[in-house]
Order: structure tokens, then C-alpha cells, then sequence
């Protein structure tokens, strides 16, 4: 099976870094090398610009692939969503010059859009009813209307920087991404990819939570328990020789500060916290 990867850019090590957590180690990828194998002999990658791996996916070329939703609905190809990798959220919004006659969409009727997303941009016009042109550009977006190209662009934003440091103001929200993992239709439920998904979500499940291992005199077991709010309940250990037990169990990252100081007080030593790096459920 072959996984389309970015190749450069952000999503790049996001993804590669998700691969290996998640298990399948890239071997002998040296830079600029388009194809790499992985620890499972059966699953090769594949790098690919973000913007191409739809189409890489849809001709077949990759069982799978990694990129933003954004770049998938933009090639208009019928590719199957299996999982928000949770990486990359930014919004493609609708923005003109801060102070100008345009202040809500209807205002571009009979005006220009400038753009990365044509495809995206026309399906929004249409569904508003405006009339107006969209003019394709590959980069730097956001200077367009200052050099009167277009009267307002639709482009990525995160943070917000670049369209503040452009004086440019949101005038409407035209979709919301992240990075997701795809599928061509026939490949959604081969076994590989199957396993994949597995791999991916269990990356993403432990991603919040943390192992907690800690030793408690037996007599105080029960008060231990009472505090623990254990997936599934704590693993108790005996420990030879001794009247301890340790007891190890996972707790969600956000209860962990709480839980660790009430251990303690109910009779825990030994508290250690840990990361998870998968959790199969
Ligand atoms: N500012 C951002 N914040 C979050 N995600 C973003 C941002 N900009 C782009 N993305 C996501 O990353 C994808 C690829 O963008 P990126 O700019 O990394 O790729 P690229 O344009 O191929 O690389 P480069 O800009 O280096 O040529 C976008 O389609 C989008 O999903
Ligand atoms: O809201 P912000 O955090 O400022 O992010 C938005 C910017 O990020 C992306 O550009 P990128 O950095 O990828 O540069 P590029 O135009 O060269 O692709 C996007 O095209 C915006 O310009
Ligand atoms: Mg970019």
C-alpha cells in the first residue's frame, strides 16, 4: 500500500512525526527522494505536494493520503475522510482591504476575487448569487487588492498575522480545515489501510492522556481506588514481600494534577506520570 505524504511545506513534519509515532517508521528517506519504504514492507510512502495528493490519491497512485481538507475539497475529487489528524486547522475566509467599500459579500457583485482556491471561491459565489470574477494566483494572496488586482482575496488564515499585517479584515468564513487522512473509495476497507487508521487513532488517543504508576499500602487500596478515574480500572500489582501493591492506570492529562495531589493525600508514594505514545482500546 502506498501513503502520499507532503513532501515540504508545514504539513511535512507534522506528518512524517505521525508516521513514526504512529509505528511505521520511515527507513532510507533521503531528501528529495520521492519514495521511501517503511518498517512494514507492505506500505511504502509517497511524497507529494499537499495541493497534489488528492490526485494522487484519486488516479490510484496512493491508497492514501495526508493533506489538508482545504487542498481535497479544492480538487473536487469524491475522496473518503477517515480521520482528523488534528494538525494544520486554519479557515479559508473571504477578505477585502480594511476601511473599503467592501464590507459584506454582496458588495464584490461585478467586482474580482484573487485567489488559490478558484474552484472553492466559484462554489461560494454561486451559492451566495454574486456575480463576480475570480482572478488564480499561486502565492502572496494577500497583496492583491493593494496592487488593485482583485477587490478582495479568499485565502488561509490561522493566526491572523498576514491578513493584520496587510490591513485586511474577514468578511466571511468560506470553510474550515485541518489535516486529514484520505482514502480513495476503494480503498476504505482494505485491510492495510484498516490497520492504519487503527495506528493513527491510538496516537491520537493518547495524545491527552498520561500512565500513572504509583505504590500504595494495601490497607489504603480502596481510598486509592475511589480517587482514580481509571479507563477501565487500575492494574493492582503485588510487589514480593511486601504489604504494597502498585497500582499503574491511565488518566486523561487534564484530571492529572488533580489526581496526582489526591493520591498523595489518601496514602500513594512512588508517583510517577508518563506519556503514553499509543493507546489501542
Ligand atoms: N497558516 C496556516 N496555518 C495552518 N495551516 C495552514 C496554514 N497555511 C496552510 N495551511 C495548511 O497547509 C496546507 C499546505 O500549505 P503550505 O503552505 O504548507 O504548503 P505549500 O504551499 O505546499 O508549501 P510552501 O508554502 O512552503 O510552498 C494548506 O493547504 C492548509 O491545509
Ligand atoms: O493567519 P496566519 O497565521 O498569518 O497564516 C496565514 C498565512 O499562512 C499561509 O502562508 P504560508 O506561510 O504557507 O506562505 P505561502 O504563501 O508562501 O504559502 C497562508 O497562505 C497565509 O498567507
Ligand atoms: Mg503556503
Amino acid at each position: 500500500m502506498r501513503i502520499a505524504v507532503p513532501n515540504k511545506g508545514r504539513l511535512h513534519d507534522p506528518s512524517v512525526d505521525l508516521l513514526e509515532r504512529a509505528g511505521l517508521h520511515i527507513e532510507s528517506a533521503a531528501s528529495r527522494k520521492l519514495y521511501a519504504d517503511t518498517v512494514d514492507p507492505e506500505v511504502t510512502v509517497l511524497f507529494a505536494r499537499a495541493a497534489d495528493i488528492p490526485e494522487y490519491v484519486w488516479d490510484g497512485a496512493a491508497a492514501v493520503g495526508i493533506t489538508g481538507r482545504d487542498q481535497v475539497v479544492e480538487s473536487g475529487r469524491d475522496l473518503v475522510e477517515l480521520v482528523d489528524l488534528g494538525f494544520g486547522r486554519c479557515r479559508l475566509v473571504l477578505a477585502a482591504p480594511e476601511d473599503g467599500a467592501i464590507e459584506a459579500p454582496d458588495d464584490l457583485a461585478g467586482g474580482s476575487i484573487a485567489t488559490e482556491f478558484p474552484r472553492i471561491t466559484r462554489e461560494y459565489l454561486q451559492e451566495h448569487g454574486i456575480d463576480a470574477d475570480v482572478v488564480e494566483v499561486t502565492g502572496a494572496t494577500e497583496l492583491t487588492p493593494h496592487v488593485e488586482m482583485a477587490d478582495a482575496i479568499v485565502d488561509i488564515t490561522s493566526t491572523g498575522t498576514t491578513l493584520r499585517m496587510n490591513r485586511l479584515g474577514v468578511i466571511d468564513e468560506v470553510l474550515e480545515s485541518s489535516v486529514r487522512l484520505y482514502a480513495h473509495p476503494d480503498y476504505v476497507d482494505d485491510p492495510k489501510v484498516t490497520q492504519l487508521v487503527t495506528a493513527f487513532e491510538s496516537v491520537l488517543d493518547a495524545e491527552d492522556k498520561r500512565y500513572v504508576m504509583m505504590n500504595v499500602p494495601s490497607e489504603k487500596l480502596d481510598a486509592v481506588r475511589e480517587v482514580i478515574p481509571g479507563l477501565g480500572g487500575p492494574t493492582v500489582m503485588d510487589v514480593a514481600g511486601d504489604d504494597t501493591v502498585a497500582v499503574h492506570v491511565v488518566v486523561d492529562e487534564s484530571d492529572v494534577f488533580e489526581v496526582v495531589n489526591d493520591l498523595k493525600e489518601v496514602g500513594a508514594s512512588g508517583i510517577l506520570v508518563t506519556e503514553i505514545e499509543r493507546l489501542v482500546e
